[in-house]
C-alpha cells in the first residue's frame, strides 16, 4: 500500500520471516550482492575502461532514485497537504545522487527541501547545487529535530553515505543520523542505508522503508527489511555484467527502475 507511513517491525522473528519471503523474482534471479571493494572496482571500471563520466552516471542514478520514489510514494498517496520531502545529502557521490534526485522530484511535482551540510569544493557538486537552487529548491542551514521532520515532511531521502562509507560516523552526520533514527516518517535510502556497514548492515542503524540499490545491490541489502527495494542505474554494459557475474534481472521495457 504505497504511501502509508507505518514503519516495518524490527523484531528478529520478523526479520527471518521477511527474509524467507523475499519476492521470487529476486531469489530466482540469484543476483550477485556486491562486497564493498567489488562495488568500488565496478565504479572505477565504468569510468576508466567503459568511458563514462561521473556526472553522466550520477544523472542516471539520481533519475532512477526519483522515479523509484514516484512508484512507491505517488503524489496521490502522500498524507500531508503539501508534497514535501527532505533530501539529506552527504559529502561524496551518494550526496550527488541526492541532489540529482531532488531536482527530478521537483520536476515530477514534489516539493523537496535539501540539507547539504558538507559540500565538496568541486565543480560537479557546485553545479548540481546551483541547478537545485535554480529549480527553487530550498536548502536548510541545519538539521531539524525529529518532531519537526515528522510534522513537515512526507518522506526523508537519505543520500548521506553510499558504498565508500567506512568506520565510525563523523560529525555532523552522527547527529543527523541520530535524529533520523527518531523520526517516524518513512525514509528512502539511496544505495545503502546511511551508517550501515556496506556488507554487514547495522541492526541498531536506520531502518528505511525503501532502498534503491544502484548498479547492483550491495551485501548489506540482504538485511533490508523495509517495504520497497528497487534496483536503479540502468547503465551496466554487458562485459562488466559478465565480468562481475552480476546476473541482474531484466528491467521492464524502457523503465530505469525495477522493483525487487
Ligand atoms: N558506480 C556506480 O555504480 C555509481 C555510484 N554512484 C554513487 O556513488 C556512491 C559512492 O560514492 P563515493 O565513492 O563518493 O562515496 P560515498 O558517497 O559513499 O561517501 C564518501 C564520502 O563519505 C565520507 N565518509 C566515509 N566514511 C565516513 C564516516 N565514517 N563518517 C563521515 N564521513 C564518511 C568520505 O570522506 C567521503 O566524503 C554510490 O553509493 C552511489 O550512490 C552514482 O553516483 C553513479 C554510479
Ligand atoms: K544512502
Amino acid at each position: 500500500q504505497p504511501g502509508t507511513c507505518s514503519l516495518p517491525s524490527l523484531s528478529n522473528s520478523h526479520r527471518k520471516d521477511c527474509f524467507s519471503s523475499r519476492p521470487l523474482s529476486t531469489m530466482a534471479h540469484n543476483i550477485n550482492y556486491l562486497g564493498q571493494e567489488e562495488a568500488q572496482h565496478i565504479d572505477e571500471e565504468l569510468f576508466s575502461e567503459y568511458g563514462f563520466s561521473v556526472d553522466q552516471l550520477m544523472e542516471l542514478a539520481g533519475l532512477s532514485c526519483a522515479t523509484a520514489v514516484t512508484r512507491a510514494y505517488p503524489l496521490s498517496s502522500l498524507l500531508k497537504s503539501r508534497p514535501s520531502l527532505l533530501v539529506i545529502c552527504g559529502p561524496g557521490n551518494n550526496g550527488g545522487d541526492g541532489l540529482v534526485c531532488a531536482r527530478h522530484l521537483k520536476l515530477f511535482g514534489y516539493e523537496p527541501t535539501v540539507l547539504y551540510p558538507k559540500r565538496p569544493n568541486k565543480p560537479l557538486f557546485q553545479g548540481l547545487t546551483t541547478q537545485c537552487e535554480k529549480m527553487e529548491i530550498p536548502f536548510l542551514t541545519e538539521m531539524p529535530e525529529a518532531a519537526v521532520i515528522d510534522e513537515a515532511y512526507n518522506l526523508v531521502i537519505d543520500a548521506i553515505f553510499g558504498f565508500s562509507f567506512k568506520g565510525a560516523v563523523r560529525e555532523p552526520f552522527g547527529t543527523i543520523l541520530d535524529a533520523l533514527k527518531k523520526t517516524t516518517v518513512p525514509i528512502a535510502s539511496i544505495d545503502i542505508p546511511s551508517g550501515w556497514d556496506v556488507e554487514q548492515g547495522s541492526a541498531e542503524g536506520l531502518q528505511p522503508d525503501m532502498l534503491i540499490s544502484l548498479t547492483a545491490p550491495k551485501k548489506s541489502a540482504q538485511m533490508f527489511r523495509g517495504r520497497y527495494h528497487f534496483l536503479g542505474g540502468r547503465f551496466v554494459p554487458p562485459g562488466l555484467e559478465r565480468k562481475y557475474d552480476l546476473n541482474l534481472p531484466q528491467y521492464p521495457g524502457t523503465d530505469c527502475v525495477l522493483q525487487l
